[in-house]
């Protein structure tokens, strides 16, 4: 049975539907769902699924708490799942090529610092562009340069706001990143 960390910053509805996905899998379980905002309503939804849950800043990060964490758990992939602080070299080493995220927007297009949540969405409609997507990548040393797994896209409209395109950016995210996940392993 392969074992699954998410790490994620908010909401979780990603992280949910991974849990839904894998919940009578024979093939994987979602072992633990960290977090670094202690108010993060993906821990909700953990509880729901009975998943264990783990709480810890910044600078355990970077000292490398959680990847001793994870190495115990003998984790064999670690999925970032709107997480929001920057991976560090510690953890990278520690889980060479296993380490994946899923970025709201068509990658190289609107990545790097800064670019997260609807602040990505924001970006898209301010440009105009006709169409948006996801893109599910490994994680290196930077944000978004990792190698691209997958890729799907999806129309904008003209009368579209930050918030349709999110919703529309949403409904693919919840369609393919449980699937790409399985395909990893
Ligand atoms: N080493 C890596 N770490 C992370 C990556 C990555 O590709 N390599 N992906 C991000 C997820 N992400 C985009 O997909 C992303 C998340 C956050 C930011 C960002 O600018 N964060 C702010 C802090 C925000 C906060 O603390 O609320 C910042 O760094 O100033 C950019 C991209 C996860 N980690
Ligand atoms: N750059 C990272 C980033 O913006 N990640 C994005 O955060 C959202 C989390 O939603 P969720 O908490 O409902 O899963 C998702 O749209 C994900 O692509």
């Amino acid at each position: 049975m392969k074992k699954i960390a998410i790490l994620a910053s908010g909401s979780g509805s990603n992280a949910e539907k991974i849990m839904e996905y894998f919940q009578d899998s024979e093939i994987a379980q979602i072992s633990l769902i960290a977090s670094n905002k202690k108010d993060a309503f993906v821990l909700e939804r953990a509880k729901k699924f009975d998943v264990p849950t783990f709480i810890f800043n910044k600078a355990d990060l970077e000292a490398g708490l959680l990847t001793r964490m994870l190495l115990g758990l003998e984790v064999d992939l670690v999925v970032l799942a709107g997480f929001l602080l920057k991976i560090p070299e510690n953890l990278i080493r520690s889980f060479p090529d296993k380490i994946v995220n899923i970025h709201p927007a068509l990658l190289p297009k609107y990545g790097g610092k800064g670019m997260y949540g609807m602040h990505v969405h924001q970006a898209v409609k301010a440009a105009k562009d006709e169409e948006t997507g996801i893109t599910i990548h490994l994680v290196n040393e930077n944000y978004d340069e990792g190698k691209v797994v997958f890729q799907a896209g999806v129309e904008v409209q003209e009368s579209d706001t930050p918030e349709d395109i999110a919703q529309k950016v949403h409904e693919l995210e919840h369609k393919y990143f449980p699937n790409v996940i399985e395909s990893l392993l």
